[in-house]
């Protein structure tokens, strides 16, 4: 269900988590398990806070995009647009530590919502360095490219908008060092596949893939298409002798792969 402006709703397991073990503490009252409760509802509810305060802070930029994002109303929003696609401060200092580390030129992005993921490995990028951004929804391109507008790095962001397979298809012969996917989850299977089969990624590139633990649903439910997705997704990749991949638990997952 979409939320009203700057109402965002819990979409990782560790959000999830503290919300429900909040409600526990006021279920349990009179129940002698109090004390042990709140400790446990304690590491969880502050685990998230505790990590942004530790992380280097985002830009302005990236301060100013994520707060149009949560000001606009996404109940009026075509499909399934809502405010909490965005993947935030915390995700975006990994994708740009990991564009560092890597020392990438050339980025890919497949799901673009708002552009924070975009803009965040812009940032990261040397001055002739690009990301190209894949988008579905014009509108949310469109909102995303305003916002790019008052950047320096959103010059570096180059934005195609329709389906992200013809878009991959239509960058037949391009290279990039680093490939985020992040768009809609019943295509991820067929998007890495296509990666490794048409030369998209350059030798020794970094395929970055998000919502890989989906909210807990591939272990612990409730049985969605989305979670079903990503479990079979994730059981692909961990049998394809291809790859070498490991799942990082920050947010609602980031597997990162490379071809070995
Ligand atoms: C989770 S959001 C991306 C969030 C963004 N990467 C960020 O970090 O803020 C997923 C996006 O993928 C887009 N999308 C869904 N299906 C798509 C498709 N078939 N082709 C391209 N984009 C798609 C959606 O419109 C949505 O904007």
């Amino acid at each position: 269900m979409k939320t009203a402006p700057g109402a965002a709703r819990p979409v990782t397991p560790t959000s999830i988590l503290a919300v429900r073990l909040s409600a526990l503490v006021e279920r349990a009252a009179g129940s002698g398990l109090e004390d042990e409760l709140r400790a446990v509802r304690d590491l969880a509810v502050g685990l998230d806070p505790y990590v942004e305060s530790m992380t280097s802070p985002s830009s302005e930029a990236l301060d100013r995009l994520a707060a149009a994002t949560a000001a606009h109303d996404w109940r009026d929003a075509s499909g399934a647009l809502e405010q909490e696609m965005l993947s935030g401060h915390v995700e975006g200092r990994f994708l740009a530590m990991l564009a560092h580390a890597t020392g990438a030129r050339r980025v890919l992005e497949v799901g673009m919502f708002t552009g924070y993921s975009a803009l965040a490995l812009a940032e990261a990028l040397p001055d002739d360095g690009s990301v190209v951004a894949l988008e579905l929804d014009a509108s949310v391109a469109a909102f995303a490219e305003d916002q790019f507008a008052g950047s320096a790095a959103g010059r570096r962001i180059d934005v195609r908008v329709g389906p992200a397979a013809d878009s991959l298809a239509a960058l037949a012969g391009d290279r990039f060092d680093l490939i985020f996917v992040d768009a809609d989850k019943a295509g991820y299977a067929d998007y890495l596949e296509t990666i490794l089969t048409t030369g998209l990624l350059a030798p020794g590139g970094l395929i970055c893939v998000d919502n890989t633990l989906m909210q807990g649903q591939p272990w612990a439910g409730p049985d969605t298409a989305n979670g079903r997705a990503i479990a079979d997704f994730n059981a692909a990749v961990a049998a394809d002798p291809r790859v070498e991949q490991v799942v990082v638990p920050l947010r609602d997952g980031i597997t990162l792969i490379r071809v070995v």
